[in-house]
């Protein structure tokens, strides 16, 4: 790591990154999302964290396709489309994600669509709990909440539920459909923290007020400016407390990123993204990265804008891993 960057300070090795590249698109319906970990690669993120930032990287770069997990038949559940092949990626997911943090590393996940939250998060909650006996706090950067119920969802996508179920405001015991999710996975939803939201169902807004959620809008970017909401979201969540960061890049306007599944106009600059991810390290709380639903494949003018936005994601995720700083 560089002198100017700030070390974790609840990672043991914070100068490690465990990196697990999920290729995985089962959470949405179109094809693409999974080629993300590869396009991020290729274009030389990691090259950019080892020889720039001067990181350590542990973890195969090889990108995990989960082809040996996704069932013969998987129909339907309770709403969920390929309930079977979520539940069980992001358990394998969860293993991975938690034997790196329990090392004390710094875990970075490129997915893949944002049901992979539900892995992730799952892990570093679980690792943390053991290595810290603490809980973890969880900034959810979006366009989306993804805090949909099977019961609340009109798409029956899980990309858009992995809160839900991470949090234990979706339940379901079966172990095959995320019952494997245990109270030492679960985030505690007054940890939580949105920044970027402007496109929310209506059960998800009742969902967010009934529990008492505290979310960023764009209307509240707008009105306050990013550094003073960023410095709201950062005291509701305190100052003592390990941070795990998952950015969907359509919290971007798709000016910046218009290669994702759900892209909705009115999102932040890239710059606005970037400051969110140097804040975040700035904290010096930062335990794990997750960067979700860059789809090379979906673009108008595919190779440009799929390069724009593969550009952008490595920006957000360098930025959160300390460069920048002067
Ligand atoms: N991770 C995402 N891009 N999620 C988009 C979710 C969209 C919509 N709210 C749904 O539940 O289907
Ligand atoms: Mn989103
Ligand atoms: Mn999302």
């Amino acid at each position: 790591m560089n002198t100017s960057m700030v070390k974790s300070k609840f990672l043991s090795h914070p100068e490690d990154i465990g990196v697990v590249a999920v290729g995985f698109s089962g959470g949405q319906g179109k094809a693409g999302v999974d080629a993300a970990p590869s396009a991020l690669i290729e274009s030389g993120l990691l090259t950019q964290l080892r020889d720039e930032l001067n990181y350590k990287l542990h973890g195969d770069d090889k990108v995990n396709a989960y082809n040996d997990l996704v069932p013969k038949d998987d129909p339907p559940f309770r709403n969920m489309k390929n309930p079977g092949t979520v539940s069980a990626v992001t358990q394998r997911l969860s293993e991975q994600v938690y034997s790196h943090a329990k090392e004390g590393r710094m875990v970075l996940t490129l997915g893949g669509d944002h049901s992979i939250a539900i892995g992730t998060i799952a892990g570093s909650a679980k690792a943390i709990r053991e290595r810290l006996g603490r809980e973890i706090a969880v900034i959810w950067v979006d366009a989306h909440a993804d805090i949909n119920t099977p019961e609340t969802s009109d798409s029956g996508n899980i990309h858009g539920m992995p809160v839900a179920f991470v949090s234990g405001l979706a339940k379901e015991e079966k172990p095959e459909y995320f019952g494997w999710l245990k109270p030492e996975h679960m985030l505690n939803v007054s940890k939580l923290v949105y920044i970027g939201l402007r496109d929310v169902d209506a059960g998800e807004k009742r969902i967010l007020r009934e529990n008492g959620i505290r979310a960023f809008s764009m209307f509240d970017i707008d009105r306050y400016g990013i550094g003073r909401v960023v410095e709201m979201a950062l005291a509701h969540i305190g100052n003592d407390t390990p941070i795990h960061l998952s950015f969907d890049v359509d919290a971007l306007d798709p000016m910046w990123a218009p290669s994702t599944g759900t892209p909705v106009r009115g999102g932040l600059t890239l710059r606005e993204g970037d400051f969110i991810c140097e804040s975040v390290h700035l904290t010096g709380n930062l335990v794990a990265v997750d960067l979700v639903e860059v789809n090379p494949s979906l673009a108008a003018d595919r190779e440009a804008e799929a390069a724009e936005t593969i550009r952008a994601g490595c920006s957000l995720v360098r930025c959160a891993l300390g460069e920048s700083l002067l």
